[in-house]
């Protein structure tokens, strides 16, 4: 039987990725195996993507190809054959992020990032979505506290995340039975409350 493929979302700094091997370890405890990864990236071309994704400064056309390039990898050389294998797959951040950062967050057209999703994966979404969502300024802080250099994403201006959040939440409107939100404005122990009875119901 094909595994299931969970993805992780939210502004920089929601809390996900403090979540994703938990969640896998919860799922590993159900006798499930369960492979962790991540976007950009989770391929070791995609990882070198990823650096010139988070650093180099580039067209939005570009950013949005390359993205979907490594998507691309991802899909063939990690996700689609864990999957088929009868594993399951916990990635933090998938297209949901190219919808809500170049699409929200920096204008990209929609048909555009359509056209793109429809090409690389229109046979394969993921069967859940945990979207992680919070105030701008409690996510801000939280990556200050973390004091992290921050990636170019990072450092984009407080509304350029508003429209990135914002993007999220019409995302999740528009596909209520995959995405599922989180009010991560909360305790680690509260959100990991959230999760487990949400994953209880797909597993
Ligand atoms: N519920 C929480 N309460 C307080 N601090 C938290 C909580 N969740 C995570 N943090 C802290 O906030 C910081 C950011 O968390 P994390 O790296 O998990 O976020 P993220 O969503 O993966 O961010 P990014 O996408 O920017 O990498 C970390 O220092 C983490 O320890
Ligand atoms: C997949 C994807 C990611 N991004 C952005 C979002 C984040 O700012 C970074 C990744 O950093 P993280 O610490 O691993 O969360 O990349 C994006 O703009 N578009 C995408 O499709």
């Amino acid at each position: 039987m094909r595994g299931k493929f969970i993805t992780f979302e939210g502004i920089d700094g929601a809390g996900k990725s403090s979540h994703v091997e938990w969640l896998a370890e919860q799922l590993r405890g159900k006798g499930l195996t369960v492979q962790v990864t991540r976007e950009p990236g989770g391929t070791e071309l995609g990882e070198k993507l990823r650096e010139l994704l988070l650093n180099e400064p580039m067209h939005l056309e570009t950013e949005t190809l390359l993205m979907f390039a490594a998507r691309r990898e991802h899909l063939a050389r990690l996700i689609e054959p864990a999957l088929a294998r009868g594993e399951w797959v916990v990635c933090d951040r998938f297209s949901d992020a190219t919808w809500a950062y170049q699409g929200g967050g920096r204008g990209l057209d929609k048909s555009k990032f359509l056209a793109l999703e429809h090409w690389v994966h229109d046979h394969l979404h993921p069967d859940l979505t945990l979207l992680f969502d919070l105030p701008l300024d409690v996510a801000r802080e939280r990556i200050v506290l973390a004091n992290r250099v921050l990636d170019k994403f990072e450092q984009e201006r407080a509304d350029f995340h508003e429209r990135v959040r914002q993007a999220y939440l019409d995302r999740a409107h528009g596909n209520p039975a995959r995405m599922r939100v989180i009010a991560a404005d909360n305790t680690l122990e509260n959100i990991r409350k959230q999760l487990e009875v949400i994953v209880a119901s797909i597993c």
